[in-house]
């Protein structure tokens, strides 16, 4: 049986606009396993964002809990919060928020120091995991506005896991990508899922989603269904058809 990591209990989250309030997560209650692939699906609105946002601890419930392990993250300090989420949480957007002015390396030792002083062992482990998803050194001594898009995506991986997050947040992260640059960042993160990683990733794309093991439908604010595919494997038809009659179930 795989652990649980996070867990959500009724969760809410509404925001006021304009006097108005939009209820958009709506009483879920969800377990994230870890070494899941989870992936989180749903027409355009349905809080998908909202709820990676709760789930990170990058935004705080309404009403309800979100559990890791036995730490409730909402009741922890705005500070707190903070280092919590740079010792469990990588985040890899569709917006990569590399800084500019510094070398690819210089991005994620800049972040491993966020957590420790030990500069050395962070560029060891930036190296190696360069390597791991296939950036040489000249691309990680060049400066983010030289990288292709999926570069920039798989330097913007690395820079997630140089703490070793308990999970690795992906909103879209081929979104911005054409599709030889999207099946890189997929096989780089199905590689480390595969070494144990757990992932949870918004996606509007069918062939992100058949990475995942785990498919979450969000229709409205709440888990409308969910999917067990099993591990990726490459090339496995009977998965496709397995996730695609699940979407066209869901109402994709
Ligand atoms: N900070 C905010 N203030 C007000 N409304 C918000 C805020 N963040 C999200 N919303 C609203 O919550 C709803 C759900 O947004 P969310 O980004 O979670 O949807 P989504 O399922 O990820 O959509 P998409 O697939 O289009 O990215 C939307 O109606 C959005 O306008």
């Amino acid at each position: 049986m795989s652990q649980v990591i996070i867990t959500t209990d009724k969760l809410s989250k509404s925001f006021s606009t304009g006097g108005v309030q939009q209820h958009i997560l709506k009483n879920l209650d969800l377990e994230i396993l870890s070494g899941d692939f989870t992936v989180i699906m749903g027409s355009s609105g349905a809080g998908k964002s909202t709820l990676m946002y709760a789930l990170s601890g990058m935004d705080k419930p309404t009403l309800g809990s979100v559990t890791y392990f036995d730490q409730e993250i909402a009741k922890l300090s705005n500070d707190k919060l903070a280092v919590f989420r740079r010792l469990n949480c990588g985040f890899v957007f569709q917006q990569m928020f590399l800084l500019d002015n510094m070398s690819i390396l210089d991005n994620v030792i800049a972040a491993g120091l966020l957590v420790s002083n030990d500069r050395k062992a962070i560029a060891a482990r930036a190296k190696d995991l360069f390597a791991q998803v296939g950036l040489t050194e000249m691309i990680w001594r060049k400066f983010p506005s030289q990288l292709s898009g999926g570069e920039a995506q798989r330097a913007a991986i690395v820079r997630a896991l140089i703490n070793q997050p308990k999970v690795v947040f992906a909103d879209e992260p081929t979104g911005a990508l054409n599709s030889a640059a999207g099946k890189v960042v997929l096989d780089v993160l199905t590689d480390l899922n595969s070494k144990g990683q757990s992932i949870i990733m918004v996606t509007h794309d069918l062939k992100s989603a058949r990475r995942g093991n785990r498919i979450l439908y969000m229709r409205d604010g709440v888990i409308h269904g969910i999917c067990n595919l099993g591990k990726y494997v490459s090339g496995d038809r009977e998965r496709h058809g397995k996730l695609q009659a699940f979407l066209t179930e869901m109402g994709w």
